[in-house]
């Protein structure tokens, strides 16, 4: 298993349905009807189809140690996927606005990840993504209510329903957050078009794109993130289920990205949801011949210099890849070699 760096998980879509049922019992609340669908394979209409059932099924979510567990569950999962370092997406506001209060979701998780890091040696933190949805000022709300917990904060990302909420209306609430010297990321360019990708770089300040599909149709923005080395985090598994890829996993524009040197990293978005962790997508993209066995240590090197780790925990995990490639007999990546090399990340 290549050692690698999650940047592309929302907790909330590691929510099986085992844990589901779990969780309704412990909590006296009927197991919501969504947890059935999740088993499909067809994929789902668009991302609002998905994220419908998304919401409905956090229904069952209540306490602080209902976070720890979700977090636990995944933490877990995740190690076995080679997962050295993880940097998870949650969404304050679908917690709040059920009545959750905001510590205790912050508070489960990030013991979930203070156990990973005994039991793992793993490594994480929490990116809260406001819901672009919900509007501005809310995001704006959102962001005063975690302040107060800033000591658990990695970042701030942007999440939810994308077209028809363009970045820039939340310019105020990113400067807010740069403010307090938070990492800034968003999804754009999954179903927005590389206008989107633009504003979320120029207008929020974001140092990765979380998708970026559709900056290829814009060479100049390709241009740009080669230039600036700006990582996309893409979920191919993701892209196919919600129908922002063609349907054949062979035909991801993965591989355009790293022909064209992108900083292009493999991640899992929702993998209760779209049929798998990190590693699945992995091994479903080289069974697809999307990518060679080759490029697979690529990939991790770029997730890791793609994370918010300070360098010298960049540089200890792409030795970590380098001793990968050199146990297996893979071609070491010429990242690994340049940074180690070079001895900065
Ligand atoms: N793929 C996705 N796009 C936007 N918001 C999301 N929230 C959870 N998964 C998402
Ligand atoms: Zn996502």
């Amino acid at each position: 298993m290549w050692p690698t760096a999650e940047l592309h998980v929302h907790i909330e879509g590691t929510l099986e349905a085992d844990l589901i049922e779990e969780l309704a019992a412990r909590n006296g609340l009927p197991v919501p009807e969504g947890a059935a669908l999740m088993a499909r394979t067809e994929p789902y209409r668009d991302l609002q189809d998905f994220l419908d059932l998304y919401y409905a099924n956090l229904a069952v979510l209540r306490t602080r140690a209902d976070f720890h567990d979700l977090g636990a569950r995944y933490l877990a999962r995740a190690a076995a996927a080679g997962v050295r370092h993880a940097e998870i997406f949650v969404d304050p506001q679908s917690h709040t606005e059920r009545g959750v209060p905001v510590e205790d979701v912050l508070l489960g998780l990030s013991s979930a990840l203070a156990d990973a890091r005994a039991e793992h040696g793993m490594s994480g933190g929490l990116i809260v993504c406001f819901l672009r949805h919900l509007g501005p000022d809310a995001a704006m709300a959102a962001l005063e209510e975690v302040l107060p917990h800033r000591e658990l904060l990695l970042g701030v990302g942007l999440d939810s329903s994308e077209v028809g909420y363009p970045p820039a209306l939340f310019r105020d609430v990113y400067e807010r957050a740069a403010a307090e010297g938070l990492r800034r990321v968003a999804h754009a360019g999954e179903e927005g078009g590389p206008d989107y990708v633009w504003e979320a770089l120029d207008i929020l300040g974001a140092e990765r794109i979380d998708h970026g599909n559709r900056a290829l149709e814009d060479v100049e923005l390709v241009a740009h993130l080669r230039e600036t080395r700006t990582p996309l985090t893409v979920c191919p598994l993701s892209n196919v289920a919600l129908r922002t890829s063609g349907p054949d996993l062979a035909d991801h524009p993965l591989a355009v990205m790293l022909d064209e040197g992108l900083v292009a990293s493999v991640h899992s978005d929702d993998p209760a949801y779209f049929g798998g962790y990190v590693d699945d997508a992995v091994t479903a993209l080289v069974a697809a011949g999307t990518v060679t066995p080759d490029q697979l240590g690529v990939l991790a090197a770029n997730s890791i210099v793609s994370s918010f780790l300070p360098d010298g925990a960049k540089a200890a995990l792409l030795a970590e890849v380098r001793a990968h490639a050199e146990a297996t007999g893979a071609a070491v990546p010429a990242l690994v070699t340049e940074t180690l090399g070079a001895g900065t990340v």
